[in-house]
């Protein structure tokens, strides 16, 4: 009799338990994306440093110009260009060509964009000699704040973020130029079975290629993961012992350990299912050893990825996902991406998981959390002009849920609640998304 499925909410749970966050470095802001900050960061200086012009034109005195807006002419006496420094300042009755980014000259308090004036624009290249320039007060001033964007001392980003390119600008605007940073994770992925070729050798009678290996060591590395990748390992706990001690020592070529091991197939109830029997047999308190701790082997309720397995290799949290290759890459987006988001200590924003109507029914075994690749369609014409709101894009399925060719072509993994039984055209659908 098969064991009470546990839910996947409570195996996300017990795989959270098993890993802890690796430790923070210092790293170049420029080497830094997609890395995740260790501590909050403050602006070491303010944004913009100074009051500058926001527009090409001229920088003026408030008090020149009536409030009626009727038009004045003003004295031109000189420039400010971007990076001058010069001490430029504007006395009554007098404006000052400046350049967008410039500082505001003392005396000015507005600048006066070029196209609302009598020049109407500047040439680039050729003199700038107009004594005088009419022009008359506008709704805005035109001028950007020292600090207005931020403030010295702001913070600029919290512990647990990843670091995106426009972080990145905004670390560099305010003087950033080393950030604390969690360590990237090493992850060991590691196929197993006795019918696996590397991809690209011939196949002999009964072989399969191994698809897993490169998909789960693809997956890893986009959950930003440096990647060692063993295997395939044939169907004997020798071999697999071996090559998970291989996993987690540091080799002379400066590799350190694995900080996660992440297998793929052998977890089943199959009579060769090798990662079940060399959990099974160094199980503390069996016969074999205790190289394997915390071991855990649970049916889960989800299809497919339904057989799963947890523990420690000498340590090392060790996460044992089903062969079936679709299984394989659903377990890694439920299970092992948020133990690399632990190591990595992101913190939300939560993992988006939007709805979207079904353009096409399907049915499915209710009683587990169902797991299918599904695109994303426009929804059939329902009189909506705005082609781009979100009602307008539902979800079919993207070919049967257990080909890996109907993965690759999936937007997204619908997650139909085990109590559901049927999708029916129209109802809401959750997408963990996948790009
Ligand atoms: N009697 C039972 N049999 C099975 C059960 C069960 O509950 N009772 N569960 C089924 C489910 S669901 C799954 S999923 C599989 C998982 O079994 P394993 O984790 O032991 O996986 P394998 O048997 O090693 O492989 C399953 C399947 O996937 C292919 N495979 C494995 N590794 C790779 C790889 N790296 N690249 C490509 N394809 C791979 C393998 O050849 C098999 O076809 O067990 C069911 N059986
Ligand atoms: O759990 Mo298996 O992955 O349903 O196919």
């Amino acid at each position: 009799m098969e064991p009470q499925a546990r839910s996947v909410t409570e195996h996300v749970e017990r795989v959270l338990a098993l890993v802890t966050p690796l430790r923070s470095e210092e790293q170049e802001l420029e080497d830094a994306l997609g890395a995740v900050l260790a501590e909050d960061l403050y602006a070491t200086a303010s944004v913009p440093p100074f009051d500058g012009a926001a527009m090409d034109g001229y920088a003026v005195r408030l008090a020149d110009l009536p409030p009626d807006g009727s038009p004045v002419t003003l004295q031109v006496t000189g420039d400010v260009a971007a990076g001058e420094s010069g001490p430029a300042t504007v006395g009554p009755g007098q404006a000052l060509r400046i350049m967008t980014g410039a500082p505001l000259p003392s005396g000015a308090d507005a600048v006066v964009p070029v196209e609302h004036t009598s020049t109407g624009r500047f040439v680039a290249g050729a003199p700038r000699t107009e004594p005088s320039v009419t022009l008359a007060r506008q709704p805005r001033a035109h001028v950007r704040g020292a600090g207005e964007d931020v403030r010295q001392g702001e913070r600029l980003a919290r512990a647990g973020t990843e670091v995106t390119a426009a972080l990145v600008g905004a670390l560099a605007a305010s003087g950033t130029v080393r950030v604390p940073v969690r360590r990237r994770p090493l992850v060991a992925v590691l196929s197993t079975g006795s019918e696996l070729v590397p991809a690209g050798e011939p196949l002999g009678p009964g072989q399969i290629t191994d698809s897993n290996g490169p998909m789960l060591a693809a997956a890893a590395r986009a959950a930003g993961a440096d990647v060692v990748r063993l295997g395939p390992v044939p169907d004997d706990p020798a071999a697999l012992r071996g090559a998970l001690d291989e996993a987690v020592r540091s080799t002379g070529a400066g590799r350190p350990g694995a900080d996660l091991i992440v297998t793929a197939g052998g977890v089943s109830a199959g009579a060769a299912d090798v990662v079940r029997e060399v959990l099974a047999a160094s199980a503390p308190g069996a016969d074999g050893g205790s190289s394997t701790t915390d071991v855990d082997v649970a049916t889960v309720a989800m299809s497919p990825g339904k057989p799963q397995g947890l523990a420690r290799w000498r340590g090392v949290p060790w996460l044992a996902l089903p062969g079936n290759p679709v299984g394989a890459y659903a377990s890694f987006e439920l299970f092992a991406r948020p133990a690399i988001d632990r190591l990595r200590d992101k913190q939300g924003p939560v993992r988006h998981h939007p709805t979207f109507a079904a353009a096409a029914g399907w049915s499915g075994s209710p009683g587990r959390l169902r797991v299918v690749p599904v695109r994303l369609v426009p929804l059939a014409d329902d009189g909506a002009t705005d082609s781009t709101a979100p009602s307008a894009v539902g979800v079919v399925p993207a070919g049967s849920n257990h080909a890996l060719s109907a993965l690759a072509a999936a937007d997204g993994l619908a997650l139909v609640a085990p109590d559901v039984e049927k999708v029916r055209i129209g109802d809401p659908v959750r997408v963990l998304m996948l790009r």
